[in-house]
């Protein structure tokens, strides 16, 4: 359930621990796996002057995960003088999945990389392999997950050594859903989501998540916003979403999730009601559009409520197919390399 198991052996995690410690400075292959993530309250507020939204915005880090692997031939050219400096290759679920992913420069894995050269000075070729569980342009950040990875395998690989809060300035210049991964957990987002705080939650939360077929931009998820919601308030936090997290209470969780965005997304895509209803009818305690969306979200009590609903949306027909996933989860983590 929930992703692909970590590829980590004994002698690679303990390779990683060293790293960690400082131990060892540099690596030549790097595997970073890093979650999806799912909005529990999207609060958006009226456009800012740089045409960015204000929001409150509390991620939830879920066990569906993207794996991201990096190379380096130490022995090669500096890119300056012939190779290119990042070269990519991506593996999905599907080969339909996995071509919807760019393999140019506009890859955000690919210009977290490019971000943590310039910022350390690094120039030796790297070629990153995206193997991708985390829907493309489905609202669970995917591209932004595997830009996390990237800042974080990067930096180890070159031996950067730039530690997590120059990583976060560089997630915040990648993309408003960056930094979240590389921290994980849960968190509230505030600005135009990268300003994070931990949130406490306790125990686990069990999820199903419909996926759709085609993405939906962000970009005119946010403009449909505006257009349907001129006079939208200054965003808050809701004090009772806070208190079922800590208190682990998922049927009050169930209640107090919503996403702002939601009547944008289902405004171009009328469609997910019939999906939303679905999972409402197969007994969630809660069912929203994920963030921007087309992919929607549904609590479910435990872990048997999980296995229904997921069967009975799936069989609706209302999406392309189910997965399910718990939270909260670590964010990015090196789980393989030497
Ligand atoms: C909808 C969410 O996924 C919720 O977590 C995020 O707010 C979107 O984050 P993201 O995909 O990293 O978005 P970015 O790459 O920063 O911005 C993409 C586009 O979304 C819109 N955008 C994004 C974030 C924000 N706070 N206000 C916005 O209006 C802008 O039109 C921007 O050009
Ligand atoms: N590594 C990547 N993986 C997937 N898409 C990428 C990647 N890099 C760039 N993109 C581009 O970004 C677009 C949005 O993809 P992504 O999967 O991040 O959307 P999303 O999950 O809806 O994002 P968010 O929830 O942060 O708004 C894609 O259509 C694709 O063209």
């Amino acid at each position: 359930m929930g992703g692909p198991a970590p590829r980590a052996s004994v002698g690679s995690l303990v390779e990683c621990f060293l790293y960690d410690l400082g131990l060892v400075t540099a690596m030549t292959t790097v595997t970073v796996r890093v979650p999806a993530k799912v909005n529990l309250q999207l609060a958006v507020g009226p456009p800012r002057a740089d045409g960015f939204h204000g929001l409150v915005n509390v991620f939830h880090a879920v066990s569906l995960y993207d794996e991201v692997t990096v190379t380096t031939d130490l022995g090669a050219e500096p890119h300056a003088q012939r190779r290119p400096l990042v070269t990519l290759s991506v593996a999905g679920d599907s080969a339909e999945h996995a071509a919807r992913v760019p393999l140019d420069g506009s890859n955000l894995a690919a210009r977290a990389a490019h971000l943590v050269a310039r910022r350390s000075g690094a120039s030796h070729p790297v070629r990153i392999h995206l193997d991708k569980a985390i829907p493309v342009a489905g609202g669970m950040a995917g591209g932004s997950a595997d830009a996390a990875a990237a800042l974080v395998a990067c930096d180890a690989l070159w031996g950067a050594g730039l530690g997590r809060a120059a990583l976060m300035e560089l997630g915040a210049e990648l993309g408003s859903d960056v930094c979240f991964p590389l921290l994980g957990a849960t968190a509230v987002g505030t600005g135009r989501g990268e300003r994070l705080d931990p949130l406490d939650c306790r125990g686990r939360f069990h999820w199903v998540f419909a996926l759709a077929d085609g993405g939906l931009p962000t970009g005119s998820v946010f403009a449909e916003y505006d257009r349907i919601r001129p006079d939208a308030p200054d965003p808050a936090l809701d004090p009772a979403l806070v208190r079922a997290l800590a208190e682990g209470d998922a049927r009050a969780l169930g209640a107090a999730l919503g996403n702002d965005l939601e009547p944008a997304a289902l405004s171009l895509r009328p469609g997910l009601r019939h999906t939303l209803d679905a999972g409402r009818g197969a007994g969630a305690l809660g069912a929203i559009v994920s963030g921007s969306g087309p992919t929607c979200a549904f609590l479910a009590a435990d872990e048997g409520a999980a296995e229904k609903i997921a069967a009975v949306v799936a069989a609706s027909g209302a999406c392309a197919r189910t997965v399910r996933a718990h939270g909260e989860v670590p964010g990015a983590a090196i789980v393989a390399g030497h």
